[in-house]
């Protein structure tokens, strides 16, 4: 039986409606493979992987996410080295720090929380990562790796949206993919990893003039625009696949808070045939692809030919 929390009808994680894409249960069975192949590095090289996390400033919610990532890196046995900066730090400074971690062997990844003081250039800062490290996949050589099919490292939030997507679609060939929201964090990557999974591929924007109308033709629909409960009932096709990338914390019924996402779950439900939940969908995936991202790196560091998550996964999918 699915439960319910008192002020809306999400279910409880771990709860088996097959309706619901359960990213904490993906994510976990994600991760104790990361943790397996952290045992098998460690055997065959004698080493370590290690990931630095650099955040700036005192951001509530990404003070979280940084812990969570810190954590969930020693869970999987990697070494984590975190950088807190103060708020005023300087672009220059950053970069110096960025430079000095490129050059520190025992460091395999690199990430730099987002979103950065605005005296920063995120842009400037993602592709001062040298693109062995770049965990986050944000830079430009990463990005353009994507863009052209050629292997590198793919951006963790797009691709624990493909693996969810992957885990109740065999095959998504010839689909109307609607992803709504177009940054470079999620919207852009998400569009090129379901192009190479040969869909028919909308991003919708600030500036389209129908996206309501857009969405609805959606089979697969991913909604990643920071605004909450955008997506109502009448955006989603009938048995449409939904992902909900938003997350954002809202005033709860008994005087707290709690996170709700860009689609509002309840309308959507009934007429969505999957749905990731939110809490519990997409972020624990992104957590889980960053720890993948991390091996690879160190695995491709080492001279270890291994294939990444994508091609594992396809492998495995066509076997
Ligand atoms: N450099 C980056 N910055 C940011 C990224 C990113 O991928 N790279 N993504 C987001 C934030 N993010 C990771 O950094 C992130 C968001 C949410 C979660 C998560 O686990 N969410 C849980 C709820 C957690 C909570 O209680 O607050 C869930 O949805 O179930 C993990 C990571 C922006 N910045
Ligand atoms: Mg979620």
């Amino acid at each position: 039986m699915t439960t319910t929390s008192p002020d809306s009808k999400i279910p409880k994680p771990g709860t088996s409606d097959p309706k619901i894409i359960d990213g904490r249960a993906i994510a976990k069975t994600l991760t104790a493979r990361v943790a397996e192949g952290v045992r098998a590095f460690h055997a065959e090289t004698g080493a370590t992987p290690g990931l630095a996390v650099v955040l700036v400033g005192n951001d509530p919610a990404s003070e979280v996410y940084v812990r969570n990532k810190a954590l969930q890196t020693h869970r999987a046995g990697m070494r984590s080295f975190m950088h807190m900066l103060p708020e005023t730090t300087g672009e220059a400074e950053l970069l110096d720090l960025v430079a000095r971690l490129n050059a520190d062997p025992a460091i395999h990844g690199i990430l730099v929380q987002l979103p950065l003081p605005k005296q920063i250039d995120p842009v400037r800062v993602t592709n001062a990562i040298a693109p062995e490290k770049d965990v986050d996949g944000l830079g430009e050589v990463n990005a353009g790796r994507l863009a052209l099919g050629i292997p590198g490292i793919v951006p963790c939030t797009p691709l624990g949206c493909l693996l969810l997507l992957r885990s109740v679609h065999a095959d998504m060939r010839g689909k109307h993919a609607v992803v709504i929201g177009a940054s470079n964090l999620v919207g852009k990557p998400m569009g090129q990893l379901l192009l190479a999974e040969n869909c028919t591929v909308s991003i919708a924007h600030i500036d389209t003039r129908d996206p309501k109308g857009l969405a609805r033709e959606g089979d697969i629909l991913v909604v990643a625009t920071g605004r909450r409960a955008l997506v109502q009932g009448d955006w989603i096709r009938p048995g449409a696949t939904i992902i909900d990338v938003g997350i954002t914390r809202v005033p709860a019924a008994d005087g707290k808070t709690r996170l709700a996402g860009d689609v509002d779950f309840d309308a959507a439900y009934p007429i969505a045939g999957h749905i990731t939940p939110v809490p519990g969908g997409v972020g624990p995936m992104t957590i889980a692809c960053l720890l993948h991202n991390t091996l690879h790196a160190a695995q491709l560091g080492a001279g270890l030919d291994r294939s990444g998550l994508l091609d594992d996964l396809r492998s495995e999918s066509a076997s």
